[in-house]
């Protein structure tokens, strides 16, 4: 073989409860992932070397260099099996640079895809699961797919169920915001509320049973109900113009809309495949209607 693309998915978090600061300035979560029908493709081409190349969306804004992900996903693939990293990489981007959807963590599971496949290592699943747990916390979902649970710091998957079909539409914003910086400002509001933000002065994240009850049965009314990003006051802080954006989207008749992740990329969940195109049409030209669950990254044939 002389070339596999792989294309794989993006994500929301339809609940994102975050702990107190670790010692190892991590935050513990119950992270409940859902991949969502927008994608990157990632293809791999034997070479003499290791470079990436990138199209599509917003693609000034990534390193083409080692330290973009799906390369380094490509070297700890090739260390792991004390190979050389001999590959070009090429991304071509759809899911938002820098917007909370996990872009270059598909990217980093999509290399590690395409690579085990273009090498032919037949690396199991977990041992992928693993590799990808080190690169990043979002980098082991977009391998799965689906639905799961991530805790520790996201990255200690259980898959759950997701039934039915449901329909958002993703506003993705101008600029992207720092994932650190969106972390930091969480613990700076914590501690300006006088609660503190360390392990032991935040409530332990724990998954809401009534979200997971809701995804289970495809209830699209009854997951608005429960949505909850602990981290959308930090990003509203840092970019108080998405107000606006959550509330046109109600406006335009969302059952619920919910900063997605660290942000900026509001997302909205629609009642229906119908109520979608009409909200994506009130927000206008950057708006992207996606349906979900989304399969986990796949190689094409
Ligand atoms: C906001 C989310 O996208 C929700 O899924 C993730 O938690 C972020 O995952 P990610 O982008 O893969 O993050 P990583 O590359 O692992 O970490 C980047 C930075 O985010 C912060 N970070 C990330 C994950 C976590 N559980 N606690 C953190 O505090 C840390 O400052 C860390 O240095
Ligand atoms: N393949 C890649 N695609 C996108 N960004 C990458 C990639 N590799 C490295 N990066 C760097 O990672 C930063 C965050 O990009 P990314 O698109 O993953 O953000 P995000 O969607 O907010 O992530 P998350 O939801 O995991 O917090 C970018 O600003 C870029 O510098």
């Amino acid at each position: 073989m002389t070339a596999v693309t792989v294309r794989v998915p993006a994500k929301v978090n339809v609940q994102l409860a975050v702990g107190g600061r670790r010692p190892d300035g991590f935050h513990d979560l119950a992270n409940v992932f859902l991949a969502v029908g927008l994608y990157d493709h990632v293809t791999a081409t034997s070479a003499d070397g290791l470079t990436v190349t990138a199209e599509g969306r917003d693609v000034e804004g990534i390193p083409l260099d080692a330290s973009n992900l799906a390369a380094r996903a490509a070297i700890a693939l090739a260390e792991r099996h004390g190979i050389a990293p001999d590959v070009h990489l090429h991304i071509a981007k759809d899911i938002p640079v820098a917007g909370g959807m996990a872009g270059g963590s598909a990217d980093g599971a999509g290399a590690l895809l395409a690579c085990d496949a273009l090498w032919g290592l037949h690396t199991p699943m977990d041992e992928l699961l693993r590799i990808a747990g080190e690169l990043g916390s979002d980098v082991p979902f977009p391998l799965l797919g689906g639905a799961a649970l991530g805790v520790g710091r996201g990255e200690r998957l259980t898959a759950l169920e997701a039934g039915g079909a449901f329909h958002w539409v993703f506003a993705l914003a101008d600029g992207g915001l720092s994932t650190p910086e969106v972390y930091r400002e969480c613990d700076r509001l914590r501690r300006e509320g006088g609660a503190g933000d360390l392990v032991g002065e935040v409530p332990e994240p724990a998954a809401d049973p009534a979200l997971v009850a809701a995804l289970a049965a495809g209830d699209a009314h009854a997951l608005a109900r429960v949505l909850a990003n602990d981290l959308q006051e930090a990003a509203l802080s840092l970019r108080p113009a998405l107000a606006d954006t959550v509330a046109a989207g109600l406006g335009a008749g969302a059952l619920a809309g919910i900063v997605s992740g660290s942000g900026p990329t509001v997302a909205f969940l629609a009642a229906d495949a119908e109520g979608a195109a009409k909200i994506a049409g009130a927000l206008g030209g950057r708006a992207r209607v996606a349906p979900a669950p989304a399969a986990g990254a796949a190689v094409l044939p």
